[in-house]
């Protein structure tokens, strides 16, 4: 199947500032993607360029094979919780469900009357009476009874207490292959994106730092330490992601291909925490200068 969401060059400006900037970026089909990065870093922009809410100021964004937003068919397609989980503050449940089915041909009235039934919510509450947890969760109902081919969420179980959140998660994740639907979302909770995601996107300062399956990502990152030693060193089929030194003793997080054979090192796998921190510590991390102190040993 094609890619879902295809960036290149895309880049997005607001009064002379970037907020994304040169992303080129696949995201195939029938996957769970984690989106992550510190904050103000451009995943919402990302996300509005992908639903067609804001236009690119630079290069170009294709979501499931077409520019985004635009017509009706094109935008039933596509589902979205933006951050702030909107929703009608005078509609009561009920009318969003109502509201829902009239607005979407592929409306799943079953599956919104059990999640609202399951989340103990009352129908006829209006929404500007329930909790922000308890919002969210009515907008995430709207976004997945559309039975769009592609969900994209803002931080969606930022508010949800930690139960709701892992059955909100699960939930997704049995979604995914029953109604071959992919999703985008974007968390600052690596222990979700862990548990509920299949690839990741790392953008750091308007740019996307890694993308890659998580699987591949981990297999492919390890965390090195030995004494002390210049990267520069390092053959070039390892790339340093990040380098700090003691006086004594250095550790990298490589990126590698190949297994590091080296017994200056000693090896260990990153987890998937590891592996976002170390994208996302300050480029001056990658202390990759030659340094008078240091002996160059290949
Ligand atoms: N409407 C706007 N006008 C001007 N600047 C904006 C606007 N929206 C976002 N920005 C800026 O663009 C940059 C990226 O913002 P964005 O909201 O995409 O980041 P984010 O990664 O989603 O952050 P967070 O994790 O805090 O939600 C930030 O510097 C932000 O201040």
């Amino acid at each position: 199947m094609t890619d879902v969401l295809r960036a290149e060059g895309l880049g997005k400006e607001y009064r002379r500032r970037w907020a994304l900037r040169d992303c080129t970026l696949s995201v195939p089909a029938g996957k769970v993607v984690g989106l992550v990065g510190p904050n103000g870093a451009g995943k919402s922009t990302l996300l509005n360029l992908a639903v067609g809410l804001l236009r690119p100021s630079e290069g170009r964004i294709e979501v499931l094979g077409d520019r985004p937003g635009g017509s009706p068919e094109r935008l039933g397609r596509v589902g979205y919780v933006a951050q702030d989980t909107p929703t009608y503050a005078r509609l009561s449940i009920a009318d969003h469900l109502r509201l829902g089915a009239r607005l979407n041909p592929s409306w799943d009235a079953g599956l919104a009357a059990e999640r609202v039934s399951r989340l103990g919510l009352d129908p006829s509450r209006r929404a500007g009476s329930l909790s922000g947890g308890q919002r969210a969760q009515l907008a995430l109902t709207v976004g997945v009874a559309k039975r769009p081919e592609l969900l994209v969420l803002d931080e969606p179980v930022a508010s949800l207490d930690p139960l709701a959140r892992r059955e909100f998660l699960q939930d997704l994740m049995g979604t995914v292959p029953e109604h071959g639907l992919s999703v985008i979302l974007s968390s600052h909770l690596v222990s979700d994106v862990e548990r509920t995601c299949d690839h990741l996107v790392v953008l750091v300062d308007s740019r996307v730092r890694i993308a890659g399956d998580i699987d591949d990502l981990l297999a492919t990152h390890v965390r090195m330490t030995g004494s002390r030693r210049d990267p520069l060193t390092l053959p070039r089929s390892q790339t340093v992601v990040t380098a700090r030194h003691t006086e004594r003793q250095t550790t990298l997080v490589v990126r590698s291909e190949e297994q590091v054979l080296d017994p200056w090192w000693t090896v260990t796998p990153l987890t998937l925490e590891d592996l976002v921190l170390a994208y996302m510590a300050p480029t001056d991390e990658v202390d990759t200068a030659p340094r008078p102190a240091l002996e160059v040993q290949r």
